[in-house]
């Protein structure tokens, strides 16, 4: 049974680069409202949303969504590293069912997962292990992408299944929103580049430290107005955030790549992942977003907003 849902950003650079204090108590403030809503769920079962970075997912096999089985956390910007706690046969018997509802999802018995999972674990239940998971990879970032409609398809087709289950189910969706940080780009990359796109699995720990030191430097410039991406658009999160909580997620059937892109970031495909989320919330019908928190924090490249929606009783 569905019985809530957390949409939050997540940005590796959150207690790295320091916005202003009061950004800063606002964006905990509110992850502690979203651990009190978590606690009145009481849920026994969380389905994460997240996106990869590649660091755990690669174009030599890049499916547009993955459900893992087993799955662990690399450890990336020092967030946890190690096993997450999936049930596997839940996990693969949602599989079957989105596979026989229409919708085309890859599998893993071994995958591999960032921040994009893990930071959001850990802020929301202080351990990437602390609750039976079922982690959902959406590629958000290696192009070419399928249209954000499938995302909501993904979604719906899951939450018919999750709110069959005799189990309280919580809907996690990370990422988002308008961002554009310095990821590469397989078509314009040099070519060792190239290669860490199609096959950089275990980087060494000064190839970690380089890339991460980079995006760490980008997120001050981005703060200071000296950065080279494009900044976030917090009219287009708006826009976003409202479509969520008027129940209108048929509206992204009509987005484009290239809209999304132009107008928030290459990195804004990351909502795709609270599409689903939603969407699977609002397949047993209306939800209500009971909480809607956003910040724009140039320090952390990141549209920032955390939501929590229940279903409409
Ligand atoms: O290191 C990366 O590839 C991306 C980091 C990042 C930075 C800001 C916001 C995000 O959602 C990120 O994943
Ligand atoms: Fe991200």
């Amino acid at each position: 049974m569905l019985v809530g849902l957390v949409g939050t950003s997540h940005s590796p650079l959150m207690g790295v680069n320091h916005p202003a204090p009061e950004v800063e108590a606002a964006v905990e403030n509110e992850f502690q409202r979203a651990r009190n809503f978590i606690a009145a769920c009481d849920p026994e079962l969380v389905v994460v949303f997240a996106p990869d970075h590649y660091n755990g997912v690669f174009y030599d096999m890049m499916p547009p969504f993955c459900v893992g089985q087993q799955a662990s956390a690399v450890g990336d910007y020092g967030t946890q590293s190690g096993p997450l706690n999936v049930p596997a046969d839940l996990s693969r018997a949602l599989v079957e069912h989105v596979l026989h509802s229409g919708v085309d999802v890859a599998m893993s018995e071994r995958m591999h997962v960032d921040h994009g999972f893990s930071q959001p674990l850990q802020i929301l239940f202080g351990d990437i292990a602390a609750m039976p998971t079922i982690p959902v990879f959406i590629n958000s970032v290696a192009v070419p992408l399928g249209p954000a409609s499938r995302a909501r398809q993904l979604g719906h087709v899951m939450g018919s299944f999750l709110e069959e289950l005799d189990q309280r189910v919580l809907l996690v969706g990370s990422g988002g929103l308008s961002h554009d940080p310095p990821v590469p780009e397989l078509a314009t990359a040099p070519p060792a580049i190239a290669e860490r796109l199609i096959a950089g699995r275990n980087p060494t720990a000064e190839e970690r430290a380089a890339r991460e030191k980079k995006v760490l430097r980008t997120g001050r410039e981005l703060a200071a107005g000296t950065a080279s991406i494009a900044p976030l658009n917090p009219d287009w999160d708006a826009d976003f955030l409202a479509l969520l909580a008027e129940n209108r997620l048929s509206d992204i059937d009509t987005w484009s790549n290239e809209w999304c892109v132009d107008q928030a970031g290459h990195s804004s495909h990351e909502v795709r992942t609270w599409i689903a989320a939603y969407a699977a919330l609002a397949s047993r019908g209306t939800y209500e977003v009971t909480s809607s928190f956003y910040r724009a924090v140039p320090e952390w490249i990141a549209g920032f907003s955390v939501t929590t929606a229940i279903p409409a009783r």
